[in-house]
């Protein structure tokens, strides 16, 4: 039985949702974010985001567990389709994350690869399995892959592709990993879901902005429905 429960997400649309589900909310400013504490069905809850990018991911993980003490993190967001599968509102759960931007290849390196690292770093099964619970309960489509991270938008077929060969990546966004990194070096279990925004094609800069909001939705009415099961 986790003691506080992390939901983080990169933008505020993408923890909007969320923020009026919590009672007894209370916020403080730390390293630059604002942190809401407050409960949801019983359980202590610590909501965040972290504004976009691993640089900042990598933060406000790290001070979710560090100084708000949770240990446990689910992330809620929205991501780009490789996967001609997911189409726009389409659930997916990493079952691994990796950094399709991370390359020391002229060492001889595979990408996403540096020494003491490695590629794809698995998520928490157990979540993984109260996700797939929550949609069958509500017949809903869950997809599960590897998602790619990096500190790019990508609005461009051909690195979509590339990205989806190298990794066998499902989806792409640009903090993910971070979280991955954060949690699994400090023992704490994670959960990392998105809804798709776009296709990170030459349209996901105006998909991202038609439905950035309502696939934020999705995902955080999706996360804070496994609340009450973990
Ligand atoms: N195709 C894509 N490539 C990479 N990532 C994603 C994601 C996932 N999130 C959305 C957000 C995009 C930040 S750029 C838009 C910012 O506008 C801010 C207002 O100008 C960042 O936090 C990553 C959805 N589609 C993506």
């Amino acid at each position: 039985m986790p003691k506080k429960i992390a939901i983080m997400g990169a933008m505020p649309e993408e923890i909007a949702p969320l923020l009026d589900k919590l009672d007894n909310v209370t916020t403080s400013v730390y390293a630059c974010n604002t942190y809401y504490e407050g409960t949801y069905r019983g359980k202590e809850i610590v909501v965040a985001y972290s504004k976009i990018g691993k640089v900042f991911a990598t933060l406000t993980a790290t001070m979710l567990i560090e100084k708000f003490g949770c240990d446990l993190l689910l992330f809620s967001g929205v991501a780009g389709a490789i996967s001609d599968e997911l189409a726009i509102g389409d659930l997916i759960i990493a079952d691994g994350l990796c950094q399709h931007d991370l390359d020391i290849t002229a060492f001889g390196h595979p990408h996403g690869y540096v020494p003491e690292g490695e590629v794809c770093i698995p998520t928490d099964v157990t979540l993984r399995n109260i996700a797939k619970e929550v949609a069958n309960e509500k017949g809903l489509k869950l997809k599960e892959g590897i998602i790619a991270t990096g500190d790019q938008f990508v609005a461009n077929s051909e690195r979509k592709e590339w990205i989806g060969e190298t990794f066998k990546a499902h989806a792409l966004e640009m903090e993910g990993a971070s979280v991955a990194v954060v949690c699994s070096s400090m023992g704490v279990p994670f959960f990392i879901m998105r809804a798709i925004s776009d296709s990170a094609d030459m349209d996901a800069g105006f998909d991202f902005d038609a439905f950035l909001e309502s696939s934020a939705k999705t995902s955080a009415d999706f996360v804070i429905s496994m609340v009450e099961k973990i």
